[in-house]
């Protein structure tokens, strides 16, 4: 019943099957792993940028192709392979490992970095040898291992470069991280470890790099990198582009055979235009200085804000109309319809503030903030649109910290292109949206396989809940959830207590294109990666995705889609109803120990607080499909360490199977051939049919282990067109 988990070492395809022993009809269901294989042949490995065209004014980057990164050729285990969580040995790999690379902005300093698998050493022996019995090789895929692992999102203010450098530090991630014995265990004593970055930073700070850490920058270009990330995210990740008009979102599956060309709009401090016309074809078409930087620096001067959060939410309880002059108090209160515009249509931003006689503290912080931010916004949006224009695009992608997620922002830059180009051009957001050079620097590390990644081979995952440790549950309050690094990570660092379910946002939009004042009144911002929807992209070495498949990339597992609010209040009311007989099974399967209950009742609170925020935001980790729902619940599991929660019934079953075991061969050595066949066909679809997982088969299955069920059942089972089978002779 249960597939061979994903072996990281082989690499061989395989399917990880969970059987989800459930309680409630339509619950059980098998869930495939999505799952990976970036350990090709990494010599056929192609840096995208390096075809970069360069035709920017100035730029004439260094890009050190030539330098080996991963490299896993010749790898093997030291010592016994039979042996748990065994070294690896790479022999022909430079000291310079690098998980990590940077883009330091002029706001910003983004983070990606790689960190291994934990779960690969689980029951590794047990794989082996049931893969060596069943025969199960390798094909033509390469016998050795390949990188599994996470990819982490993180950022910091560019003005607190010294927390940034104790992250990177405390996490040794300048050295391949702090698990970096497992791929070299002379990696750490690396003293020239080099790592790559981009954005302005990679030049301004690299002697304070040197210093601090004693790595040496390896800088890569801005514009290249942002493409390259671009380009990835959107052939990597499912569900990466999403559209928001009018506070509605919607995710947007792209065809990579028609990604390009496109527009590309990064909105950092500063703006950068960039039309795409394919992996490292692209020209930076034009910019404007009016951007991120310009919103949070002209609104700290105006409105005394600490933060940019603080300066966006007061954006959400503010009133333009009260600075903004509008085309109706020009009109007298009338539209100028002949030219299109309403009297609420703003005609001029903080023009009010010309006429009114008043002085900038007798405006409104709230007020100030949010006409600013439209101002920008909207600006922004036009000047894209004139740029789409130009080249006869009709995609504009939309990137950048600016956006932050932030439903008026999207909002008001969705309004301006939809307005201008008379809907013929779509704006549209990236949930990675302020990362991509991040992640195009770090895709320019040459050997490590990611540039040939492609749809299905990373899945994220969503820190889900608070970790253990000492008898007490810990976690920073939910709404945190990964605001910089991972909850687990985090409680390190801070380690405060579980405070708080998920702070429920409003619905945060702004209605009418962004004009009027946003419905969202007096509610706090969701904290960074929340709002983000940034999970951490999880690489598992394993199979392709069902290859058979006429179009894999497009292939959509989920066959129900929690979009619909109605499907999404049944599963909500299915697995609520669930949670106390799963945290039961959870804390049997842990031995019962109050330790084991204390984090069952943790895993519980965490788990319900995801499920109502899902409630309130179904899109909040991304689009929403019943498998990925259960797959949340699996990682909430996880956070709380239980390993899998049916461990017990599992065991029981195993055991109740393996007593009858060698009865049951010797019935079917006595059958013919045919009648075996189709006994063992039987055999197999009862136990599917358990795991489909209906409330009869649940209810039956309270009543004793599958094989006695099976057993009770068969003899009933003889269905009419056995006897037509013999009837007709087939
Ligand atoms: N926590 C934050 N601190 C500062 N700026 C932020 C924050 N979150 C979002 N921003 C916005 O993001 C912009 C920076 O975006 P980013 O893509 O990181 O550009 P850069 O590479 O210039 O740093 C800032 O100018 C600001 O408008
Ligand atoms: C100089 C920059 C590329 C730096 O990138 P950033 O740190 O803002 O992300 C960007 O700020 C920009 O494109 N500014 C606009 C300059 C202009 O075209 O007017």
């Amino acid at each position: 019943m249960a597939g061979l988990n994903g072996d990281p070492f082989l690499g061989i395809d395989d399917n990880i099957e969970k059987l989800q022993y459930n309680n409630n009809s339509k619950e059980a269901i098998d869930k495939e792993g999505l799952v990976v294989g970036i350990g090709e042949d990494s010599s056929n490995n192609k840096n995208n940028n390096q075809g970069g065209e360069k035709d920017m004014a100035g730029n004439s980057i260094h890009r050190s192709g030539s330098r080996p990164q991963l490299d896993l050729s010749k790898a093997e285990i030291q010592g016994n392979s039979e042996e748990r969580d065994p070294t690896i040995l790479l022999p022909n790999q430079t000291d310079d490992i690098s998980h990590l690379a940077l883009d330091i902005g002029g706001s910003l300093i983004k983070l990606v970095y790689f960190s291994r698998h934990e779960d690969q050493s689980v029951d590794d022996k047990r794989k082996k040898t049931v893969k060596e019995r069943l025969g199960i090789s390798n094909g033509n895929r390469r016998n050795f291992p390949v990188l599994g692992g996470r990819l982490h999102f993180v950022k910091f203010e560019t003005s607190k470069l010294n927390e940034c450098l104790d992250f990177i530090s405390s996490k040794q991630l300048h050295r391949g991280g702090i698990d970096s014995h497992h791929w070299n265990s002379e990696a750490s004593a690396n003293e020239n470890a080099v790592i790559k970055a981009t954005g302005g930073g990679a030049y301004k700070f690299a002697d304070l790099f040197k210093e601090r850490l004693g790595v040496s920058i390896d800088k890569e270009d801005e514009m290249d990198c942002l493409v390259a990330g671009a380009n990835f995210l959107l052939k990597a990740i499912r569900h990466e582009a999403f559209t928001h008009m009018e506070g509605h979102k919607e995710f947007v599956q792209i065809d990579h055979n028609d990604l390009f060309p496109y527009l590309l709009v990064n909105i950092g401090s500063g703006v950068s235009i960039i039309k795409v016309d394919g992996d490292g074809k692209f020209q930076r078409v034009s910019g404007t200085n009016v951007g991120g930087g310009t919103y949070w620096g002209l609104g700290r001067l105006l409105t005394k804000c600490n933060s940019f959060d603080e300066l966006l939410e007061l954006s959400q309880r503010g009133d333009n109309r009260t600075i903004d002059m509008l085309v109706g108090d020009i009109y007298g209160g009338m539209d100028y319809s002949k030219i299109g515009l309403s009297a609420s249509t703003i005609a001029s931003s903080f023009g009010k503030a010309i006429s009114d006689k008043k002085e900038l503290q007798d405006y409104r912080p709230e007020d100030i903030s949010l006409s600013l931010l439209r101002m920008i916004s909207y600006n922004i949006g036009q000047i894209s649109y004139l740029n789409a224009l130009r080249f006869g695009l009709k995609r504009i992608f939309f990137g950048g910290f600016f956006i932050r997620g932030h439903a008026y922002t999207m909002d008001t830059i969705s309004f301006a292109v939809h307005f201008w180009s008379k809907g013929e051009a779509q704006a549209m957001f990236l949930r990675h949206e302020g990362f991509l050079g991040a992640v195009g620097a770090f895709m320019s590390y040459q050997k490590h396989g990611l540039d040939d990644l492609m749809v299905h081979h990373l899945v994220e995952r969503f820190p889900m809940g608070a970790p253990y440790t000492g008898g007490k549950i810990h976690g920073p309050p939910l709404g945190d959830l990964n605001e910089k690094i991972s909850w687990m990570e985090k409680f390190v660092l801070k380690g405060t207590e579980i405070t708080a379910p998920v702070p429920m946002a409003p619905p945060g939009t702004t209605g009418l294109g962004g004009f009027e004042v946003p419905s969202s009144r007096g509610a706090t911002l969701r904290s960074d990666a929340s709002a983000l929807n940034v999970g951490v992209l999880h690489l598992v070495p394993t199979l392709e995705v069902f290859p058979l498949l006429a179009d894999p990339k497009m292939y959509e597992p989920n066959t129900i889609d929690l979009s619909d609010h109605k499907e999404l209040e049944y599963w909500f009311t299915v697995l609520s109803g669930h949670l106390p007989d799963l945290v039961d099974k959870a804390v049997a399967s842990e031995g019962g120990t109050d330790d084991a209950k204390r984090r069952g009742d943790a895993f519980a609170r965490a788990f319900s607080a995801h499920l109502a925020r899902l409630m309130e935001e179904p899109a909040a980790y991304g689009k929403l499909g019943l498998a990925n729902l259960l797959e949340l619940r699996e990682e909430c599991l996880r956070e709380f360490q239980f390993l899998d929660a049916y461990r017990s019934i599992k065991q029981r079953e195993n055991e109740a199977s393996l007593a009858v075991l060698p009865d049951l061969l010797l019935e079917l050595d006595h059958m013919d051939e045919e009648t075996r066949l189709l006994t063992l066909i039987e055999g197999v679809l009862a136990a599917n049919i358990f795991d489909w997982g209906s409330r009869a088969c649940v209810d039956l299955y309270h009543k004793g282990t599958i094989i006695e069920i099976y057993r009770m059942s068969r003899n009933k089972m003889q269905r009419p067109w056995r006897g037509l089978k013999m009837q007709y002779g087939f």
